[in-house]
């Protein structure tokens, strides 16, 4: 069995591989060429993040494929209703990097309440000339314990930033298209555990009413779930971050609220336009920003890379 990595895989994930008898090429073809490289150096396996797209067309084209494996969450990079179809199996690691993104969202939001970010990028210029104006300028900081943290989606990142939001000490209310209700089980370094049940709400009006900070955690949508109608409903001050995807949340309405003081601050990791996103965006000192690394650390790319593996390993045995 033969394996393309072509977002890259971890060392870990790697040496799994191997160590089964399955070779792995982590070259990096361009989405021009992938179909021609799967054909020509007969790979069954394909492993993707999101920069590849594995559409109709690859799964057409690629008739030895077998697998289709999405290192991470979200697998909108790939038409993996038509891929099954085909026959082919279609994998991701829906759990392994969600404590990452979670903690990007808490990043984002420290930044925010404290500005961070803004700090960051002032400091270097104004620093020394202007630090008492830049102390000023940052005191309508706020602490994140006691307010209300909206999470909206309660998959497995919905529910790692609910247990982080309920760490600090804040009220977590969670919105999804139909109410449900989960334990989540907060873990110590010791062993010990906490277990706390939150039913989620449909009704977004009460859900937008109520949030001092939202958390946007879903697959992508083809319709925004935020735009100019939920932003009026929203609390004066409210702090957003989307580490989604681009198109939930309506990027141009988001400037026009930062502007009118409604939204105090957000925080995008995914955009409309990846991987170029709009200047006005980068530009808006409101915004923190990061480029779609919520999955991207050290830790979530290992448990990714063995966890793909186990699962190759796995249906290798079944397709013998
Ligand atoms: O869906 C995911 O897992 C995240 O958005 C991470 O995407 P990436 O693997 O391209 O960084």
């Amino acid at each position: 069995m033969k394996v393309l990595a072509n977002d890259g895989i971890s060392k870990a994930g790697e040496k799994a591989l191997k160590d089964a008898g399955i070779e792995v090429l982590d070259n990096r073809v361009a989405q021009d060429h992938v179909i021609s490289f799967i054909n020509d150096n007969k790979v069954d396996v394909l492993l993707v993040r999101s920069a590849t797209k594995v559409r109709q067309e690859l799964i057409d084209a690629c008739p030895g494929l077998k697998i289709v494996g999405r290192g991470g969450i979200g697998m909108d990079n790939i038409d993996v209703e038509y891929a099954i179809e085909k026959g082919l199996y279609v994998i991701n690691t829906p759990t392994a990097s969600s404590k990452s993104v979670a903690e990007l969202v808490f990043g984002h939001f420290f930044s925010l309440a404290r500005f961070l970010h803004e700090s960051n990028r002032l400091m270097p210029l104004e620093g020394e000339t202007h630090f008492d104006a830049m102390k000023k300028s940052f005191s309508k900081a706020y602490e994140l314990s006691g307010k209300t943290l909206g999470v909206i989606g309660f998959g497995s990142i919905g529910q790692e930033v609910a247990k982080m939001g309920i760490s600090l000490g804040m009220k977590v209310i969670v919105l999804t298209r139909k109410p449900q209700k989960k334990v989540l089980t907060l873990e110590f370094f010791d062993g010990q555990s906490l277990n706390f049940e939150i039913t989620s709400t449909n009704d977004m009006d009460a859900f937008l009413k109520e949030a001092d900070f939202i958390s946007i955690n879903t697959p992508k949508t083809n319709e925004y779930i935020i735009d100019t109608p939920q932003f009026e409903k929203m609390k004066d001050g409210v702090y957003i971050v989307n580490t989604a995807r681009g198109g939930v949340l309506n990027e141009v309405a988001l400037i026009d609220f930062i502007e009118s003081g409604k939204v105090a601050g957000a925080a995008l990791d995914v955009f409309e336009k990846e991987p170029n996103p709009e200047v006005l965006l980068l530009m808006n000192p409101a915004l923190s920003l990061s480029p779609h690394v919520g999955g991207n650390t050290v830790d979530a790319q290992e448990k990714i890379g063995v966890e793909l593996a186990e699962q190759i390993i796995k249906i290798k045995e079944t397709i013998k």
